[in-house]
C-alpha cells in the first residue's frame, strides 16, 4: 500500500510538485506519467526517503517514510532510473549481499533462477563495472525483485532494455500486482503504461492533469479508446496538456490589462 497525501516539494521558489494525494492499493499496478520535468521523479524520491516532502506525508505498507524510515524501507524495492551499482562486485555477489540483508529464504537457488530469467548466467561471476547498461538495469531489477517486496517502486523501468527483456519486466510488473503487491511506475512510453497500470495520474509542472483508470480518464477528457495500442492514452495525455495550455492561455488574458 503507498499513500501520497497533499505531497508539496519546494526548490527555493520553485515548486516542483503541488499538492499531490493518491493511493495505490495491494493488486494494483499505478502509473505516473508527464513531461520532463513534470515531478514523477521528485515524487518517487520522497517515496524512498531520498527527497524530504516539503508538506505533506508519504507512507508505505502504513510506515510514514520520513518518520518510520527502516520499517518503511524495509517493505519497498526499488529500481531508480539510473541504478547505481558496485562496479567492484560481480552481479552474484551483490545479489547475495541483497539477500543476505533482507534475509531471503533459498537465495542461491533464487539467485541462478533470476540471472537465468534475464540471460545474465555466464555473466554472473563478472565484475559489474563490465556489464552494459542494459545488464545493469536487469541487475538492478533482480536486486529489488528478490525480497519480494510488499511494494515496488520503479523509475522509467524500460530505459536501456532490449525488446525481449522489456516484455519480460511488463510481465513481472502486472504479475507482481497480481499476486497482491503493490507496483508503482513512472514512464514515458504510453503502451506500457496502457498494456500494465491499473490507475495513472497525468502530471504537468507539478501538478495533476488528470487522474483515474483508462476508462474514467476517457470519461473526463471526452476522448475515445480502442485505436493501435497506446493510442488511446496518447489521446487522454494530449488532451490534458492541451486543456491545460488553454487555461494558461485565459489565466494570461485575465490577467494582462
Ligand atoms: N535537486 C533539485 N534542485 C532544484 N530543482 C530540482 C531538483 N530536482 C528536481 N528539480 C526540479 O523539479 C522539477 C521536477 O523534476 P523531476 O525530476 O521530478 O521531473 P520528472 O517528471 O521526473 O522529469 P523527466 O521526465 O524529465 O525525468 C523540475 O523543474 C526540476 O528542475
Amino acid at each position: 500500500m503507498i499513500e501520497v497525501s497533499r505531497y508539496t516539494k519546494r526548490y527555493g521558489r520553485h515548486e516542483a510538485v503541488s499538492n499531490l494525494s493518491f493511493s495505490v492499493p495491494p493488486g494494483m499496478v499505478f502509473g505516473l506519467l508527464g513531461s520532463n520535468g513534470a515531478g514523477k521523479t521528485t515524487t518517487i524520491r520522497a517515496l524512498v526517503g531520498l527527497t524530504r516532502p516539503t508538506e505533506g506525508t508519504v507512507r508505505v505498507q502504513g510506515h510514514d517514510v520520513w518518520r518510520e524510515p527502516v520499517k518503511a524501507k524495509a517493505a519497498f524495492g526499488y529500481i531508480p532510473d539510473r541504478p547505481y551499482l558496485y562496479g567492484k562486485l560481480t552481479a552474484r555477489e551483490l545479489l547475495r549481499f541483497v539477500a543476505q540483508l533482507y534475509r531471503v529464504p533459498g537465495a542461491e537457488a533464487e539467485i541462478d533462477r533470476w540471472l537465468s530469467f534475464f540471460r545474465l548466467t555466464d555473466f554472473g561471476n563478472e565484475l559489474l563495472e563490465t556489464y552494459s547498461h542494459g545488464m545493469r538495469q536487469k541487475v538492478a531489477i533482480v536486486a529489488a525483485l528478490l525480497p519480494d517486496p510488499p511494494v515496488l517502486i520503479v523509475d522509467e523501468p524500460m530505459v536501456g532494455l532490449d525488446p525481449h527483456a522489456a516484455r519480460q519486466v511488463r510481465e513481472l510488473l502486472r504479475g507482481h500486482a497480481d499476486r497482491g503487491r503493490t507496483v508503482l511506475l513512472t514512464t514515458h512510453s504510453l503502451p506500457v503504461a496502457e498494456a500494465v497500470c491499473d490507475r495513472l495520474v497525468v502530471l504537468d509542472r507539478g501538478r495533476v492533469l488528470g487522474q483515474g483508470t483508462m476508462d474514467e480518464l476517457h470519461a473526463h477528457t471526452g476522448t475515445e479508446a480502442g485505436g493501435v495500442h497506446g493510442d488511446s492514452l496518447e489521446r487522454i495525455f494530449f488532451r490534458l496538456i492541451e486543456e491545460e495550455q488553454a487555461e494558461e492561455a485565459r489565466r494570461a488574458e485575465t490577467v494582462s490589462p
